[in-house]
Order: C-alpha cells, then structure tokens, then sequence
C-alpha cells in the first residue's frame, strides 16, 4: 500500500545566523490511505511547524516529505499550489469570508477545484450543507452562526471537494465537550465514506477515540 504522506529525516529551522533555531528534529512517518491519526504533544513542541510542511503552505528544508507521490523538497510554488488542491484544511480560526453566506464559502471552494458550472456547484453546496445538518442555515452569514455552525461549514467546505487528505488544527479548540464531539464524528463519518486520510492535531483528550493511531511531539522530535 503507497503511503499518503512519507516523511523520511526531515528537520526544520526557523531564523538565521545567531538566532537560528531547529524546531523540527529528524522526522519520519508513514501515513496510509484511509487512516486518522492524532497528534498530540504540548504547546510548542512543533505540530503546527509540521502540519503546515505537510500541507505544503511551507518550503521543505531538509530531508524528504512525500505527499500523495509528490517529493516536497525543492517543490517550485507552482508544484506546491498543485499539491494542496488534493488537501482539504480545517482550521481552528476557520477562515470562513465573512461578506459570503455559508452556501457561498461552500460554493467558492468547490469553483476553485473542480471545472464546474455555477449551478451545479450550488446544487452541490446545498447538499454537503445538508449532510452537516445545516439545511436550514444555508443563507446565514458567519457572523450569525454559532462556533459549531462554522465549524461545521469549514468541514463541508473541506471535504466538499473529496480531497484524498484532509488536515485539521485543533479542530474542536473554540468549541464545548457536545459540539466538539459532534464536529469530530462528522470529520470521521464523512472521512469513512469518502476514504479518506485525516491527519488532525489536538490537545483534547475527549477526541483520542476516533483515531486509528496517535503520534506525540515533543521538543521538536516524534515520539510515537
Ligand atoms: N515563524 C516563526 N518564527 C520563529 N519561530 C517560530 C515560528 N513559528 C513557530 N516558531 C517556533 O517553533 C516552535 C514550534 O512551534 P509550533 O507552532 O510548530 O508548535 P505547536 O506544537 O504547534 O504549538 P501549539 O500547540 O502552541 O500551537 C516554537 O518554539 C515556536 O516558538
């Protein structure tokens, strides 16, 4: 079975000269397709670091990072833009626009993916909406949906595309035990169905469950 993400003695380093500092110790993982793993470890220690190298939102300095067969190291920004249209992200700050309603966040990832015609695309928004059990907020703005409504909207905007993986930052950061629950057992049900890979950091221990494997950083290095 190919892996989705391999990463094989990577380091990363942030500032120069002096002040130059190693974040990222010697990393290796394998991920394959259609497994969820958590990654835990304490403030820090280097998930965001790493879970932004995977996602290709930051070059590679040293050693290999593999995603979805294509080699990170010396990418071109070209390459790179090509490789995260295969990835669905979900942010703690979800980022939806504000001046768009929930249908049009939806709407507008779809557009930036797929070679699509508007109407089909809304039909498509409506429907993933559904699926989150937000049918009846369809029309609503950001600022009138609660924190576990735009969650939910930052998920179907994710995986409305079927992206082969999905990378999620503390997903239920913002959100009460119940509403938490229920954003990860949507993450997880919607995942299954499509088969695909989820790679989520966290520190809620309430959410461990639902991960096939967990990894832990700590000061930079994997500790599984
Ligand atoms: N842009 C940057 N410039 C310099 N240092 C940085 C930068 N971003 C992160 N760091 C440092 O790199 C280390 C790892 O940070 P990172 O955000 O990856 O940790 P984290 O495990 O995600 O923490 P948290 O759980 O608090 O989000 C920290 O020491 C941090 O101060």
């Amino acid at each position: 079975m190919e892996s989705v993400i391999s990463i094989r003695n990577l380091n990363h380093y942030f500032g120069n000269g002096n002040l130059k500092k190693q974040v990222l110790f010697d990393i290796n993982l394998d991920i394959n397709p259609g497994e969820i793993v958590i990654m835990t470890g304490p403030s820090g220690s280097g998930k965001t670091t790493l879970l932004s190298l995977i996602g290709a939102l930051r070059s590679v300095q040293e050693g290999s990072l593999n995603i979805l067969n294509r080699e990170m190291n010396r990418a071109n920004e070209e390459q790179m833009v090509q490789t995260r249209r295969f990835i669905g992200y979900i942010f703690q700050a979800h980022n939806l626009l504000p001046f768009m309603t929930a249908r049009q966040n939806v709407q507008m990832s779809i557009e930036l993916h797929e070679d699509i015609n508007p109407e089909a695309a809304r039909i498509k928004s409506e429907a993933i909406l559904a699926e989150v059990g937000l049918e009846e907020r369809i029309n609503y703005y950001p600022e009138s949906l609660s924190g576990g409504q735009k969650q939910r909207v930052a998920i179907a905007r994710a995986l409305v595309s079927h992206p082969k993986l999905v990378l999620a930052d503390e997903p239920t950061a913002a959100l009460d035990k119940k509403t938490g629950r229920d954003v990860v057992n949507l993450m997880q049900r919607l995942a299954k169905e499509q088969g695909c890979t989820i790679l989520l950091v966290t520190h809620d221990n309430r959410i461990l469950d639902i991960a096939d494997r967990i990894v832990e950083m700590e000061d930079g290095h994997l500790v599984s």
